[in-house]
């Protein structure tokens, strides 16, 4: 008998709309699997269950995916041909980085899911999602992380759990890096999408070593992140109160942010920010930038020249949680950046297109 470990967090799938109000709500979690069983496309499983806390996933911490990892680790995966996690689609990607690298040994797959609607909107993709899921959970069995999101268009895409990126405004459209998911569904088959930038079905295949950092995964949640505008003004940045344990700055798509000095007292210039950064020993991080090879803006070598730490071909949601993990988990500089610099745990690092 097919056996799949099933994970309530809560999110839109988990909730109920009351009085124009969508919450979280305890029944309807379990109201999907009863969906499930009903529906045509309903195959023969056995579904384990738990909920280790029921959020909205805008309310999500970093400790809590701690606290998720606590709670998969009471049971044995080998038991499973896979897990099936439910969340909110606000926080999503960075929960699937986050379990990317946790997970990124684990032998069976673990695919995310939410819903665009509570479940009882005709609009809700929630059971589609939990279908797609199990057929690929099923159909696949490759090793890893995953997000079983159904676009618009009805294409029922399979994301890597490192390769996501927020959900669009308006449109509410997930997208992967470089707009190439690793693949989709066709009905119970799982077809990969043909891409420089995808690993093939053998690399996913290859059995990883569980990193040692990893035993305990601790995601700090002292890491500041910015992100570039004109105009942005870092005289309101002088770390007066609580100090972060690093920076994590955003910049413009070409990998760019402004250097330009003014004279006077507002403080433009990232350059000046990543000095002052340097002097009260933050450690500052920059992304997305291209791999190295391509040609650079002035500005990009400017913000490398003066100390900040390029993170190169890696999505600023995987990248982010990554610091929090090195800066969670590891206990020396030197580990720190042999960790960011060197390890894809679970194709984080993605070549050129
Ligand atoms: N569609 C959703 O799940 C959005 C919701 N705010 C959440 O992230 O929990």
């Amino acid at each position: 008998m097919n056996r799949i470990l099933v994970v309530f967090t809560g999110g839109t799938i988990g909730s109920k709309k009351q009085n124009n109000k969508i919450d979280v709500d305890h029944s309807i979690s379990f109201e999907l699997l009863e969906r499930y069983t009903q529906s045509k496309k309903a195959r023969s499983v056995q579904f384990d269950t738990m909920q280790p806390f029921n959020l909205l996933s805008e309310n999500l911490i970093p400790d809590d995916w701690a606290v998720l990892f606590k709670a998969i680790s009471k049971f044995d995966l080998s038991d499973y041909d896979g897990l099936i996690i439910t969340h909110g689609t606000d926080t999503l990607p960075y929960t699937a980085a986050a379990l990317s690298y946790i997970y990124h040994a684990c032998p069976v797959p673990i695919l995310l899911i939410a819903s665009n609607y509570p479940l009882n909107d005709a609009r809700s993709k929630g059971l589609n999602n939990f279908i797609h899921a199990v057929n690929f959970i099923l159909g696949t069995k490759l090793p890893g992380v995953y997000v079983s999101f159904e676009n618009r268009k009805g294409e029922a895409l399979i994301h890597l759990g490192t390769r996501l990126q927020q959900s669009a405004p308006f449109t509410d459209e997930y997208e992967s890096a470089y707009s190439v998911p690793l693949g989709y569904m066709n009905d119970e088959l799982f077809i990969r999408v043909e891409h420089p930038v995808n690993p093939t079905m053998e690399e996913i295949r290859e059995p990883r070593s569980r990193h040692i950092a990893l035993k305990t995964p601790i995601f700090s949640n002292e890491i500041l992140y910015l992100k570039p505008y004109p105009g942005l003004n870092y005289n309101y940045l002088p770390f007066a109160g609580a100090k972060p344990k690093a920076v994590l700055h955003d910049l413009y798509h070409s990998g760019t942010a402004s250097t330009r000095a003014v004279n006077g007292e507002i403080r433009y210039s990232i350059v000046d920010f990543i000095e002052t950064c340097t002097k009260q020993d933050v450690d500052i991080y920059l992304c997305p930038m291209k791999n190295e090879g391509e040609d650079f803006y002035v500005t990009s070598v400017h913000m490398i020249q003066a100390g900040a730490h390029p993170l190169a071909g890696i999505t600023v949601e995987a990248a982010l949680v990554k610091v929090m993990l090195a800066y969670g988990s590891l206990q020396t500089k030197q580990e720190i950046t042999d960790f960011l610099n060197s390890t894809s745990l679970f194709f984080e690092k993605m070549g050129s297109a």
